[in-house]
């Protein structure tokens, strides 16, 4: 499916950015196991992708919506979304090798938008996402030019390293009071994006797990915002991880049940 004009009505004016959100969905999952991407696994009755692109779909502030697919599941994904009537999903295209690589062609797609535009990043694989956090992360791009949403950790988290005979040894105990899980989505500033990633690409030993830390380490100099992300957007990722979500959509759903009484 290939990059559409996003339909008008919903669209940016001249004076508000542009806000395209790109859904990654180019993994295959090989800490879930089993013959399919998690990202295609039926949760509640819809594919784990179906409810992150319905989130950013319902999402006032959202303009269009691509979807990164593995190519293997192109068709798969494409399926899903005129199955279930997404309208702003303005194309769906193939992933990278890594998530880093589909977060690079997702920049790509979005080639004819302005450096003032916004690209939210989210992981397919996380699809308890909220309005909230959604709303959150784009409120901020108005002052920031890459926003990333987190949430405290619970746990001391340390740092490792290798013992003798392939022990672990605790090297460090970072102060926890100023320590976050990152989650997505993660929004940018294209012109901040574009940047970033030009540098990044341009690396031969670039390794990264998220884009904010592209930003961090290739721009130095570009604040990155982290604003409240939610304990629930959970990103699916190992055996059991559905079956949680289950529960946690299902405690959501009671807990909106209860506000209307
Ligand atoms: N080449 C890749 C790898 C990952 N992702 C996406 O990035 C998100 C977070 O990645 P992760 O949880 O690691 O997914 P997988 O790569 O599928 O899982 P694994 O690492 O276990 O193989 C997922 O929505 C995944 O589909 C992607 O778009 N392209
Ligand atoms: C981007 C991310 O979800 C932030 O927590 C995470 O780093 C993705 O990592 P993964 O190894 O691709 O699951």
């Amino acid at each position: 499916m290939p990059v559409e004009e996003s339909a008008p009505g919903g669209a940016a004016g001249a004076d508000r950015p542009h806000v395209t959100a790109a859904v990654l969905a180019g993994g295959v999952g090989a800490r879930m196991g089993g013959g399919l991407p998690k990202q295609l696994l039926p949760l509640a009755g819809r594919a784990v992708l179906e409810h992150a692109v319905a989130a950013f779909c319902a999402a006032p502030e959202v303009d269009d919506v691509i979807v990164l697919m593995v190519g293997e599941h192109l068709a798969e994904a494409e399926r899903i979304v005129a199955g279930a009537d997404l309208a702003k999903v303005s194309a769906v295209l193939p992933g990278g090798a890594t998530r880093t690589a589909t977060s690079a062609a997702a920049l790509a797609a979005v080639s004819h938008r302005r450096d003032s535009d916004l690209l939210l990043l989210h992981d397919a694989a996380r699809p308890l996402v909220t309005r909230a956090v959604i709303s959150g992360c784009v409120a901020a791009l108005a002052t920031a030019g890459a926003v990333g949403v987190a949430v405290p950790s619970g746990d001391t988290v340390v740092e490792v390293a290798a013992g003798p005979g392939g022990t672990e040894m605790l090297r460090a105990v970072p102060p926890r009071a100023s320590l976050r899980r990152m989650q997505t989505p993660q929004g940018f500033r294209l012109g901040v994006l574009r940047r970033a990633y030009e540098s990044a690409l341009a690396d031969p030993a670039l390794v990264a797990t998220d884009d904010c830390g592209v930003v961090l380490r290739y721009l130095p100099g570009e604040p990155v915002r982290v604003v409240e992300g939610d304990e629930a957007n959970i990103k699916i990722t190992h055996p059991g991880d559905v079956e949680v979500a289950e529960v946690l959509l299902r405690l959501r759903a009671e807990a909106a049940a209860e506000a209307l009484r």
